[in-house]
């Protein structure tokens, strides 16, 4: 019960309530809500507790408007249609148009590239202390199961995902922990196994990774007067005292219930048993992991295997001990931290300054919804649209047939275009979104440079934008260098314009063709593939997309890009990337006015032209 509130008005509760008594519900309200609402508001009502002031509010509750009742059809007024058009809001339906279109237009998906992530397999189960009880058995032989396994993690690539802002959010996975054994030699069942599931084009980068087995292994040549680096094959495991580290570690042990922990220093303790692995991790990719998952996966493939379970009591019964009370508690899992860099896979990628039309043509070529504004960074992040050919007819491929087989490659039905926040200048000091985003394009087969025409020197614009990718270039070259080094690999790095490598990354190939498995050769596994090829960035072929060419006073500056095109590919100006051995093969200008689509459509072939040419 609340407390009553305290008033100065004479009018007690008790009258109140006595009238509400023989009045309506609806008569109520109307009469005495004026009159005692004022009081409740300024708390002035003597003595109503919180409980009646509810029961008041539910008596003064206004009743449900009444239904009405539909009039008949004759009695109802008729409006004409002119008059039905004048009421009506005016509403242009000719107006809404895809590429001037509205902010509820905008897709607004959520999107992630790159982020970090830790993957912790599940530790195993203990192991069960437990003996045979049954009727005239009062003291049976033990009989406790073993720890389960636990869960293990796994990745795949699909088809679908397309950002990994989900896994971002969720920092960490784990697997399922195995099940403790238990009586009647029960082994305990394995713990849950995890998927994570990634956007095609993902690479994924170990960072660090806690392997208690490699550990404790270490923990034990420490302790026997190893250096760290020592060989493993120096060390005999059956050696006086290898074990020793190991021995009376209580952590590692499950004592019956009853057998105080002093049991340890005095009962005859068998050596703990060396840590095993499962089967499984057999089949794990060889550490430190690198993947590049730029195909969707047919299988998920495993990454951590689980942590073996602990041994039960039967398993420490020998000649002078017959029922061990003690059993060993399950290992604990390996817990990798890794860097997931998702790199769209577009056949297209659209480079260009902030404000210059990427998004209209993007939208204009395709089905895209992605924002489009007249100021700069309207993009934040990237998106792909798909360019139908044909209405899904296909054409025919522009390529000459193949020497042995002599046939054409398939009808190409569509292509892919990535389109990228826009670069300024000096991005790749981190001015405005700096040039992270330009590893969405880093796997496209062609780069469209989209220029503003309306927007000054469309030359210096391009030579801009070279600059910045040239710059992004450089940048990838010194990871990867580093990243080589950090692996133990091959120092040296790669020279200017000689073909791509990707830091000793290893290519997944689907299962169904694994390369052959040699047991002889340490560094076969069945992920080990000949490392991927893609060409420099300045190696790719690309072409200039003029936007805004309806503007006035847009045909000089097109005319001056177009000239300087010309001397490029004739070798009379150098690449504007300044390599020497880039692209420049067909240089290209298109000039579009993307708002009205005008010009778009010849995009669609020139692209087609370099893609398959
Ligand atoms: N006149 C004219 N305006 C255009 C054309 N193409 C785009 N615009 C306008 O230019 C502005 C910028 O267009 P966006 O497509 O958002 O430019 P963006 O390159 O994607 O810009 P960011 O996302 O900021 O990098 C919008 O107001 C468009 O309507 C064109 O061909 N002609
Ligand atoms: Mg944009």
């Amino acid at each position: 019960m609340g407390a009553p509130f305290a008033g100065r008005c004479s009018t007690s509760w008790r009258d109140v309530s006595g009238a509400a008594r023989q009045m309506a519900p609806n008569a109520l309200a109307s009469t005495l809500t004026p009159f005692l609402y004022p009081c409740l508001l300024d708390r002035s009502f003597p003595i109503i507790t919180r409980k009646q002031l509810r029961t008041f509010r539910h008596v003064a509750q206004p009743s449900r408007p009444r239904r009405r009742l539909a009039l008949p059809v004759h009695t109802r007024r008729q409006t004409t249609s002119a008059e039905a058009a004048a009421d009506a809001p005016a509403v242009d339906v000719n107006q809404y148009d895809h590429l001037t279109p509205e902010p509820p237009d905008f897709s607004s998906a959520s999107f992630t590239d790159a982020c970090t992530l830790t993957l912790a397999a599940g530790a195993g189960g203990h192991g069960c202390i437990s003996f045979l009880r049954e009727k005239y058995i009062s003291h049976g032989p033990p009989n406790g199961g073993d720890g389960g396994t636990g869960g293990s993690v796994y990745i795949q690539a699909v088809r679908g995902e397309t950002s990994l802002h989900k896994l971002a959010r969720r920092g960490i996975l784990k697997a399922g922990r195995g099940k403790n054994g238990q009586g009647s030699l029960r082994g305990g069942s394995r713990g849950e196994d995890i998927l994570v599931v990634v956007p095609v084009g993902t690479v994924v980068r170990e960072i660090s990774r806690h392997d208690p087995l490699v550990e404790e292994d270490a923990a034990a040549r420490r302790a026997k007067g190893f250096g760290s680096d020592a060989d493993e094959h120096d060390i005999d495991p059956d050696a006086e005292g290898a074990d020793q580290t190991r021995q009376w570690r209580r952590d590692k042990w499950l004592l019956f219930p009853g057998i105080l922990p002093k049991a340890f220093t005095t009962a005859d303790f068998p050596p703990l048993p060396r840590p095993r692995r499962s089967n499984l991790a057999a089949t794990e990719p060889p550490g430190p992991i690198r993947l590049d998952l730029s195909q969707p996966m047919a299988q998920p493939l495993l990454l951590a295997s689980g942590a073996t379970g602990g041994l039960g009591n039967p398993h420490f019964v020998t000649k002078t001990l017959h029922k061990p009370k003690f059993a060993t508690k399950g290992e604990d899992a390996t817990r990798i931290h890794l860097q997931l860099e998702l790199k769209l896979l577009a056949d297209v990628g659209l480079v260009g300054l902030p404000n210059a039309g990427k998004s209209t043509l993007l939208r204009a070529l395709t089905n895209s919804r992605t924002r489009v504004g007249s100021w700069a960074f309207t993009t934040l992040a990237p998106s792909v649209g798909t360019v139908v050919l044909d209405n899904h007819t296909g054409r025919p491929a522009l390529a000459a047939p193949d020497p042995v087989t002599g046939m054409r490659k398939a009808g190409r039905t569509n292509f892919t275009i990535a389109d990228i926040p826009g670069l300024i200048e000096d991005a790749h000091l981190d001015r405005g979104l700096g040039l992270g985003f330009l590893r969405h394009i880093e796997r496209a087969a062609v780069l469209a440079f989209v220029v503003d025409l309306a927007a000054g020197d469309a030359v210096a614009a391009l030579r801009g934008l070279w600059r910045e990718v040239g710059e992004y270039e450089q940048l990838r070259k010194r990871e990867v260098a580093a990243e080589t080094r950090r692996a133990g690999g091959d120092e040296t790095e790669e020279e200017d314009g000689a073909e791509g490598d990707q830091g000793g990354m290893v290519a997944y190939t689907p299962y169904e063709n694994p390369p052959a498995f040699d047991p002889e050769d340490p560094s076969s596994t069945h992920m080990v593939l000949p490392p991927l090829a893609l060409p420099p960035i300045s190696g790719k072929p690309w072409l200039v997309i003029a936007t805004k060419a309806d503007l006035p006073a847009t045909q000089d500056n097109f005319a001056a890009l177009q000239c300087y095109l010309r001397e490029v590919q004739e070798g009379r100006q150098p690449h504007p990337s300044g390599k020497v051995g880039a692209w420049r093969r067909r240089l290209e200008a298109v000039p579009v006015c993307a708002m009205k689509r005008e010009g778009v459509s010849g995009i669609a072939g020139v692209i087609l032209g370099l893609l398959d040419g």
